[in-house]
């Protein structure tokens, strides 16, 4: 980025003049004996055959001020399990694996059930939330870094601009979200660039100042996967039961954080990831699904902020949205035409169309249930729910670790 203009409420912290990553990298390893760092990868099984994960892996083989890193493994059968146990043990670093498909991981879930906690759908939220729990547990790390296992372009940047502003004792920071630009030879962020925010701008004209609304439009990438937070977050904020997880998180933190404890922090000139489709027929999948549980997420926070989203406002929200989503296609059109990108007004318009539908099917699953899938509780309620969960967690994760199937299956024959 060029420029070091703040817009919005949040603090923008840009990425200006010479590569600094050697300075940021020895300043972490200073900060990181007051502030030992823990990183939560959430991955599926799947993703360890693909190129992303084998270069974030290398990459982070370099990386020496982490204190520990959690794995949260999804869809992984027991020798699935092991292998990713098997792939990731090249770390140098302190590495755990939560295997969340696994006997140990289910147990505590039943049992979590059975003391009426809301634990959510399987998926990429609770498995971030499990991860956060076993941080916790152990409490040997006060800061909490994520981030996507699908990030193409992953390099120790990323990693040391993400931790810096929550690790730096002198920021102040609890909160801290990564942006960038997403371009290849063309723009991608397609949800980003012609849902989210002619959407958020939408319900802004709609109905007026909404300190949510703004915040939210405060961030220059919000739907990026990447932030750090201080361990206490982890405490207090609930994680969307479903897939608005983005949506979910900044929702809780504009619940639980003062504003000048928040910031952004542009993390790579660009960002390369796997592209889905947009799924045109299948509300179930791909891009379509994404925009379902973000307005659904979206609708249910202002809704719980207070904002009264009647019919007549949600079916103009449709009509304003779509005026909003076109003058976006322009804009970016001539943002391309500068940057000699290349762009394809056709698929924009499609994938607004997609977008439009999307809105339509959660706006009919907002009105027929206006709550959704609960939250997932937060670690203070679980806690205080079920006093053991945290030795329980260590337990099985160490067993786990420690757990060998085909030995196992050895010994059955
Ligand atoms: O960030 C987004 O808008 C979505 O993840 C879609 O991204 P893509 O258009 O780069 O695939």
């Amino acid at each position: 980025m060029s420029d070091f203009f703040q817009n919005g409420v949040v603090t923008v912290l840009h990425r200006l003049g010479q590569d600094n990553l050697p300075q940021l990298e020895a300043d972490l390893r200073a900060y990181a004996e007051t502030n030992p760092i823990a990183l939560v990868l959430p991955s599926l099984f799947a993703e360890l055959s693909r190129p992303a994960l084998r270069q974030i892996v290398a990459t982070l083989r370099d990386v020496t001020y982490l204190n520990e890193i959690v794995i949260s493994l999804d869809k992984a059968s027991p020798l699935e399990f092991r292998y990713a146990k098997e792939y990731f043990s090249v770390l140098p670093q302190r590495v755990r694996l939560i295997w969340n498909d696994g006997p140990g991981i289910q147990d505590i879930l039943r049992r979590l059930e059975s003391c009426a906690i809301d634990i959510g759908l399987a998926g990429k939220g609770r498995g971030c939330w499990m991860a956060f729990g076993y941080v916790l547990a152990r409490g040997r790390s006060r800061v909490l870094a994520l981030h996507d296992c699908d990030i193409l372009s992953y390099t120790r940047h990323y990693l040391a601009r993400l931790c810096y502003p929550i690790a730096n004792p002198n920021m102040g920071y609890e909160f801290c979200k990564g942006y960038y630009s997403r371009i290849t030879d063309r723009l991608h962020g397609r949800v980003t660039r012609l849902f989210f925010t002619p959407l958020v701008r939408s319900l802004q004209k709609l109905a007026g100042p909404q300190p949510l609304l703004t915040f939210l439009d405060s961030f220059r990438y919000p739907l990026a996967g990447e932030f750090a937070m201080v361990k206490d977050l982890a405490w207090i904020n609930r994680i969307p039961g479903d897939w608005g997880l983005e949506v979910g998180v900044l929702s809780e933190i504009h619940r639980n954080c003062a504003l000048r404890r928040v910031c952004q922090v542009d993390i790579a000139d660009t960002y390369e990831h796997k592209h889905q489709d947009l799924s045109g027929g299948d509300p179930n999948a791909g891009l379509l699904k994404m925009c379902v549980d973000i307005t659904k997420a979206l609708f249910r926070n202002l809704a719980s902020e207070g904002l009264v989203l009647s019919d007549g406002v949600l079916k103009t929200l449709q009509a304003t949205y779509l005026q909003g989503a076109q003058e976006a296609i322009g804009r970016y059109e001539h943002d391309a035409a500068i940057n000699s990108l290349r762009f394809d007004r056709h698929e924009e318009r499609k994938a607004v169309e997609v977008f439009l539908h999307g809105m339509k099917l959660a706006t009919e699953s907002f009105q027929n249930d206006p709550l959704g899938v609960p939250m997932i509780s937060n670690w203070s309620r679980v806690a205080a729910a079920v006093p053991d969960v945290f030795s329980r967690l260590i337990d099985v994760v160490e067993n786990d670790h420690q757990w060998d199937p085909t030995a196992a299956m050895a010994s059955v024959s």
